[in-house]
């Protein structure tokens, strides 16, 4: 299991309820792996209640670390966002550093991968909660990209437009300066066609809201990357 080799992926907010029929759906669709995350309101109560549900799939799971509370074990990997564009410490480095300080001892370092978020939706809450500088231009954007790879060396870059459907001429740039760093894009993917567009121009795609409000077009999106090319 390489996240490397992923192509689309489900977030799933453990704040949110979802059915087991939706679920099941979710969890044999095809996807490459479920990721669960959210900004706000994820317990660890809430964390393992999902993680339970989703388990018995047998899908690589990932968990998105946004509070070290919440850190439950038993997933694949476990994804650290550090959010590049926020001029706080605290969301680029600092609860990082508590955290290794806690259990720097006991870490599994290779299910640990950092992700250089550049967060770009100004309304979206993590944008809010991490006081992120949304506003950039496209030059920005490339030198926050090349300053995750060649600087900080991440494996993964993650465009998050989340709530709203990003600039794909924007994200192919990007996808054009990255050569071994991942480029995820993640923001507004409610159909099969805006997939296949997130894909052309990023490496992984990452749905997340549409699983709540519309489950029908959420599959869609996997089964029109199934028919993409490689
Ligand atoms: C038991 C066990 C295995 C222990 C191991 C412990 C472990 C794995 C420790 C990790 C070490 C470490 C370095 C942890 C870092 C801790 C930490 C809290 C880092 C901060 C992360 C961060 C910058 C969070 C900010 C918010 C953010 C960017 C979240 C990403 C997810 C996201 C944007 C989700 C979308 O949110 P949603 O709620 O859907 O929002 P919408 O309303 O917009 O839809
Ligand atoms: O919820 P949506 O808008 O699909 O975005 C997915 C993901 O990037 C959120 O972190
Ligand atoms: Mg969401």
């Amino acid at each position: 299991m390489d996240f490397k080799t992923w192509r689309h992926v489900f977030k799933l907010d453990p704040a949110k309820e979802i059915a087991d029929g939706h679920l099941e759906r979710i969890c044999r669709s095809g996807t490459d792996a479920i990721l669960i995350g959210g900004s706000d309101n994820v317990t660890l109560d809430n964390v393992l209640h999902l993680t339970e549900r989703v388990q018995s799939y047998g899908l690589p799971m990932v968990l998105e670390v946004s509070a070290i509370d919440s850190v439950a074990p038993g997933f694949d990997y476990y994804f650290i966002p550090t959010v590049l564009n926020s001029d706080d410490p605290k969301w680029i480095k600092g609860l990082h550093h508590q955290a290794i300080r806690e259990y720097g001892e006991i870490l599994d370092w290779n299910e640990l991968i950092p992700e250089g978020y550049c967060i770009l939706n100004g309304d979206c809450k993590a944008a809010k909660l991490t006081g992120a500088k949304t506003q950039l231009a496209a030059d920005e954007v490339l030198a926050y990209a090349r300053l995750a790879e060649h600087f900080f060396r991440l494996p993964i870059f993650y465009m998050e437009y989340s709530g709203v459907y990003g600039d794909m001429k924007l994200v192919r740039k990007v996808k054009e300066v990255l050569a071994e760093t991942r480029l995820f894009y993640g923001g507004g993917i409610d159909s099969a066609d805006k997939a296949v567009a997130a894909l052309n121009a990023a490496d992984t795609i990452v749905v997340g809201n549409i699983i709540y409000e519309n489950i029908d077009k959420a599959i869609e999106t996997v089964e029109a990357v199934a028919e993409t090319a490689d």
